[in-house]
């Protein structure tokens, strides 16, 4: 069976300079090729020590690191076989990384008002899926488009620098742009004005090399300023690679968000630390039926008068101390991982916690009732607990007094 033309070596349009097949009959741009493999060794190195960050601050940062090793893996197959498939292959893992760059990084203030963090993720999942398909229609002018996307993360490296307070942010922008500068001249000129340089024909794997070391050195700089502007009470720091502790050798190293095992407990969750009673409900009944409680249990419910302990006895763990006349309960549930706990059913569920607009927000999965999403209000001395049924669309609302 033929294997279809898209597949077959040299059926891309795009040849660059370096002479083909002049070094092994089996690779068609050997040093293009072979210089790819700092996107094999750099974005892994990253992956690792970036665990921390992303555990710490709920951040799928594992995929930006993933992604930029698949644009090497894909540069690879498409500079050994000079195929279409390898051109398209290359073309749209590098939309990829940078549309995963843009939907992690860009800190809550730089997203279309008045879009949430999830939503903005669907937007740029819809974004990228479309600019893909496009990049299939028309492969011929996508590497040469693809270059227009570096005018909006330079604008906003740019940016960045302009509002931080770090030093050694502002630092590695000027270092990641320096090497996309020079990167990009080197693309130009191989792509352009090769006869000019046919005696040096190799620009293009300084462009592999140049552009890797920007674009990860971007990326970490953007992951800092993430850190910096959503969770400046984690303490971000930038360190350095194996240099760690060695001042003048700091900036030879890979850079990356340095380790913190847990963020302090957030400032605007820390009021939550008290004993609430109970004050006031509205649609509770309701809310617990959509949540599948029974009739009988229901009514006991809606009558009793809740007492209910918050504390935060170290900084991962949010502690619940729940008392009513007929029953009481403790649970512990950690803030930065998901908790395994059982609800109020007895099934096995999950709980997340995390921060949102400033008010601590716990989502329960696993359950029959579906999805429950608890938000915890503080205001002064009155605490408001609001309770989701997802699925059903149906809220119960708790007024609590602060006990003094
Ligand atoms: C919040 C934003 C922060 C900035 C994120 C930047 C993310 C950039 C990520 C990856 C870019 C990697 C590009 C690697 C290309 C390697 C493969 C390759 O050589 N392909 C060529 C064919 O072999 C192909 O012709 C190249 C096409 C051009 C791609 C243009 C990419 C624009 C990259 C923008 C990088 C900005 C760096 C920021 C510097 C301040
Ligand atoms: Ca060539
Ligand atoms: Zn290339």
């Amino acid at each position: 069976m033929e294997i279809p033309k898209e597949f077959k070596l040299l059926s891309s349009e795009v040849d660059w300079c370096e002479e083909n097949y002049r070094v092994t009959p089996f690779i068609a741009e050997f040093w293009n090729t072979v210089s790819n493999a700092i996107f094999l060794i750099i974005p892994p190195i990253l992956s690792i020590k970036y665990k921390n960050y992303g555990e710490v601050l709920r951040v799928p940062v594992g995929y930006v690191w993933a992604l930029l090793t698949i644009v090497g893996l894909g540069s690879i197959y498409f500079h050994s076989t000079l195929s279409l498939v390898g051109q398209l292959v290359d073309e749209i893992a590098i939309l990829w990384v940078i549309m995963c760059a843009w939907a992690l990084f860009l800190p809550s203030f730089m997203l279309p008002y008045p879009m949430k963090r999830e939503s903005f993720y669907r937007m740029m999942t819809v974004l990228t899926v479309t600019f893909t398909v496009i990049c299939f229609m028309n492969p011929e002018i996508n590497h040469n488009a693809l270059h227009f996307f570096a005018i909006p993360c330079v604008a906003i490296v740019i940016y960045a620098s302009s509002i931080t307070k770090s030093e050694t942010i502002k630092k590695l922008n000027k270092i990641s742009i320096f090497w996309f500068v020079l990167g990009f001249s080197s693309w130009l000129i191989d792509r352009n004005l090769c006869e000019y340089v046919s005696a040096f024909p190799y620009l293009h794997c300084f462009w592999h090399l140049f552009i890797c070391i920007g674009a990860y050195l971007s990326i970490v700089s953007q992951s800092f300023f993430y850190a910096e502007m959503e969770h400046p009470e984690s303490s971000p720091e930038i360190k350095f690679f194996p240099f760690e502790n060695e001042e003048s050798w700091r900036f030879v190293g890979v850079p990356y968000k340095s380790r913190s095992t847990t963020m302090p407990v957030a400032k605007e969750i820390q009021n939550l630390a008290a004993t609430w009673k109970q004050s006031g409900q509205e649609n509770i009944d309701k809310q617990l039926e959509a949540a599948g409680l029974g009739w009988a249990k229901r009514k006991i419910a809606v009558n009793l008068s809740t007492t209910v302990t918050f504390s935060f006895p170290d900084d991962d763990t949010f502690h619940v101390d729940f008392t009513t006349k007929v029953m009481s309960k403790k649970e512990k549930f950690s803030i930065s991982k998901v908790t395994k706990h059982k609800n109020f059913l007895d099934e096995d569920v999950e709980s997340e916690l995390f921060i949102e607009d400033g008010h601590l927000v716990m989502v329960t999965r696993g359950g029959s009732p579906g999805e429950i999403r608890t938000v915890r209000i503080v205001e002064g001395d009155k605490l408001t607990i609001k309770t989701t049924v997802v699925k059903k669309n149906v809220t119960g609302i708790r007024y609590f007094e602060r006990q003094k």
